[in-house]
């Protein structure tokens, strides 16, 4: 039975259905060292954002098939090792939309009604009515930075309670904003005109310090700042420094540089109000990103795809369920090509024709080099680290599209240029969805793939076929069918045999002696 680490609290929904299918232990707060232990008896993992998943941790899950996060960011993973080692890494990215986005609107609300300190001068037994007085959100300017999902609903809410919004997305149409009731305006402006800024960015190398002394000195000293996105976006130093300063009003951060957050001036400031990463922390939230994260771990375990996965863009069940076909066809020439041309691959041009020239993203590319690197990989190659495994190997990867109708109505051109020569097959699906190979450099064919086949490329003369006949019998190979593709009379010839066995040692070199043969090469698909 399969096993299932979770590292981080998840709610019991999500046990229940990993439980289904796999040994579910929970283990919260173990120190890295002692998940480096742990990790290779796992198929796969489940955590929030407690849990970091170094190069370390992933390098020893040498059975790890599936890294599942509870939540929106993945950026406590190392996904370029997991894709490195081709597992799949997924995340819940609506699961907890609304919960983030209404702590973000409770920090505002809380920051504008000073609600942390008043109710602790309550239960200090005073009654300070002058001293908490407020600010109306009403008619104040809301500068939302990023309008993605949580953003999104931030402007919603924000506009029902009559606020005027900007934002700043460089990835966000006019549209799109438009739609919101959002001006879009560049970064410089939000921060002179808003009277609240609440940020719902990742962090990447664009966004790191985004918030800093110089951001500071275009705010308005009534300004108030709200961070429940990621830490490291805000230069807690200069916000510090801000604050001291007098430089803007207020701040509400939910997300730190470090977490839990340590030694912090941050901590001195009444105006500053701190939670411990909460914007997930809902029942309902809890149980979104519990079920959507458990499920894709229970079909990934069960070798199905997996609908939110961070490092196979583009490849969702949906997508998967439709091109299935299409992509066992480019693994299965993959496969092919590469044990024709042999030794060492360094380029793969893939010809997507016909209707195969429509289909949006790479995947058909993927499986195409899936199976060309099948050979020397076996299955630790998979869709998740097949473009990289290429690129590390210096296979170049060349992707061209022809939608001028052939012989049939989509077909695919593999053409592998590798240390030992170049090769190419073209193949296609028939209407029931079986493959056809229908050309083998060059030479028309039309034959099925099959476990064990043999390709010679001999002239085209009499009594050839006979002795390859003959000669394979006399091995007791049996030939399941039999196809010579030629381009004219008596030049050269492809012949494309289906053997039910695989051809005993010493056979190959055999063949290549009779006369007229030019090549043979034994295939395994
Ligand atoms: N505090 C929490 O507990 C909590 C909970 C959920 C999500 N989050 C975090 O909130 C953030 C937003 O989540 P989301 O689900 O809305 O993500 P999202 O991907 O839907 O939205 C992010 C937006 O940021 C924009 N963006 C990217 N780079 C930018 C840049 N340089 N400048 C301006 N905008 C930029 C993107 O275009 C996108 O629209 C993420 O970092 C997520 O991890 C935190
Ligand atoms: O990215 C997220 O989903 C949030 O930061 C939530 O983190 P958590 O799951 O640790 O609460």
């Amino acid at each position: 039975m399969a096993k299932v680490l979770v590292s981080d609290p998840i709610d019991q929904v999500g046990i229940d259905i990993l439980s289904q299918v796999a040994q579910v232990d929970v283990k919260t707060g173990l120190p890295p060292e002692e998940l480096v232990k742990i990790i290779p008896e796992y198929d796969a993992m489940m955590l929030r954002s407690g849990t970091r998943v170094t190069k370390e941790i992933i390098v020893a899950g040498t059975q790890l098939k599936i890294i599942g996060r509870a939540g929106v960011g993945v950026d406590n993973i190392d996904v370029p090792a997991a894709t490195r080692q081709g597992i799949v890494v997924v995340n819940s990215p609506e699961g907890n939309t609304i919960a983030a986005a209404e702590h973000a609107l409770a920090m505002m609300l809380s920051l504008s009604r000073h609600i942390p300190e008043a109710n602790q001068s309550v239960k200090n037994n005073k009654w300070e009515r002058k001293r908490f007085i407020g600010a109306e959100v009403y008619k104040k300017t809301l500068g939302v930075v990023g309008l993605g999902k949580i953003g999104s609903h931030v402007a919603n809410v924000a506009k029902s309670m009559g606020m005027k919004l900007l934002a700043y997305d460089p990835f966000i149409s006019k549209e799109r904003a438009d739609q919101l009731g959002c001006t879009l305006v560049d970064l410089d402006l939000l921060f002179a005109e808003s009277d609240y800024i609440t940020l719902h960015i990742p962090k990447t190398p664009e966004t790191t310090h985004v918030i800093n002394k110089e951001a500071f000195s275009k705010m308005k000293p009534t300004a108030r700042l709200i961070n429940c996105a990621r830490g490291g976006t805000i230069d807690e130093d200069a916000l510090a420094e801000a604050i001291a300063e007098g430089k803007i009003a207020g701040a509400a951060l939910d997300v730190f540089e470090e977490e839990p957050l340590g030694e912090s001036k941050l901590r001195d400031y009444e105006n500053i109000i701190l939670t411990p990463h909460l914007g997930a922390s809902t029942a309902e939230a809890q149980v979104n990103v519990a079920v959507d994260v458990a499920e894709q771990i229970r079909d990934v375990l069960l070798g199905l795809p997996a609908r939110s996965a961070v490092n196979i863009p583009g490849l969702t069940p949906d997508v998967m369920e439709k091109m299935r076909p299409y992509l066992q066809l480019a693994e299965t020439l993959g496969n092919l090509v590469g044990q024709l041309a042999g030794g060492r691959i360094e380029r793969l041009t893939v010809r997507l024709q016909g209707e195969l020239a429509s289909i949006k993203g790479q995947p058909i590319v993927v499986a195409s080099i899936k199976g060309l690197l099948s050979q020397a990989l076996r299955e630790r190659v998979n869709y998740v680290n097949a473009a990289i495994e290429a690129k590390e190997r210096g296979v170049r990867i060349i992707e061209t599209r022809d939608a001028s109708l052939r012989d049939y109505s989509g077909s695919l051109h593999l053409s592998a240029q590798g240390s030992l020569g170049e090769h190419s097959v073209t193949g296609a699906l028939l209407s029931d969805g079986e493959i056809r190979i229908t050309d083998v450099d060059g030479f028309p064919i039309n034959v099925p793939p099959s476990n064990y086949m043999l390709f010679t490329v001999h002239r085209d003369m009499p009594g050839i076929i006979g002795k390859i006949g003959s000669l394979l019998g006399s091995f007791n190979v049996n030939i399941a069918s039999m196809q010579v593709g030629r381009k004219i009379v008596r030049g050269d010839a492809v012949m494309a045999l289906s053997l039910d066995d695989p051809l005993p040692e010493g056979l190959l070199t055999e063949i290549t002696k009779v006369s007229g043969i030019r090549d043979a090469y034994t295939v395994k698909l």
